[in-house]
């Protein structure tokens, strides 16, 4: 969510980003360039907080919080509420998504995929097993292009199907990615205590 700023090292993406973008990180692991995807990183739907806000005050509007708004059923044990998808409705990869900050916040920001170390021991794994490959890897070595581990879980892609909201509350996201990411304050903030100290995460991961 476009919007977000967690307390200590963020496991998402646009807290990651933002961070990054305001240096308080340096810069960002990306997990995987090997997907199915444009540009082989991961794909997500990603919304401003607004929209998101607008998106439940257009429910209550809408009398969608209300039980009586919800039609009776056979079923007694039937859920009492109804479910809308507030997204985009379109997909944005890891790598669209650090462009796009980095031309809202107008400098370049750093990424990663993943450690060289990692790399020298997938080399090694590689080399006795994959006589032909050794040249690519070598390749991938020295041009500096590194492995990419995925993460654990994640998937390939993933982007929201608004229609029933945009039909039922009258909703849709106004703000694109691009315009979104403009209404960040990129004014570096205080680091607080604790995150003074040594960030393991930013270091190893
Ligand atoms: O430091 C980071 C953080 C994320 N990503 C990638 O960025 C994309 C978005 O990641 P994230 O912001 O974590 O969102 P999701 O992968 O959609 O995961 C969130 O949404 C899921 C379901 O909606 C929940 O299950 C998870 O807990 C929650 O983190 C993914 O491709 C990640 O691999 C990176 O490359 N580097």
């Amino acid at each position: 969510m476009i919007g977000e700023d967690p307390q200590g090292t963020p496991n998402n993406l646009m807290p990651f980003l933002t961070q990054v973008a305001v240096g308080r990180r340096p810069y960002l692991s990306v997990f995987g360039n090997d997907y199915p995807t444009t540009d082989g990183t991961g794909v997500r739907d990603y919304i401003h907080v607004t929209d998101l806000a607008q998106g439940h005050v257009a429910a209550l509007e809408n009398g969608f919080l209300r039980s009586d708004s919800i039609p009776p059923s056979s079923d007694n044990n039937a859920p009492r509420f109804f479910i809308f998808n507030l997204g985009s409705g379109y997909g944005t990869s890891v790598l669209q998504l650090l462009h796009a900050l980095e031309k809202a916040c107008g400098k370049k920001l750093e990424y990663k995929f993943k450690h060289a170390l990692l790399l020298l021991l997938l080399l090694l794994l590689f080399w006795k097993e994959r006589e032909d490959e050794r040249k690519l890897h070598l390749f991938v070595l020295f041009t500096n292009t590194r492995v990419v581990p995925r993460r654990e879980g994640d998937i390939a892609e993933m982007y929201a199907d608004s229609t029933l909201a945009e039909k039922s509350i009258h909703w849709k996201a106004k703000l694109s990615v691009e315009k979104a990411c403009k209404f960040i304050n990129f004014k570096k903030k205080k680091k607080k205590k604790r995150e003074k100290k040594i960030d393991f995460y930013t270091f190893f991961f």
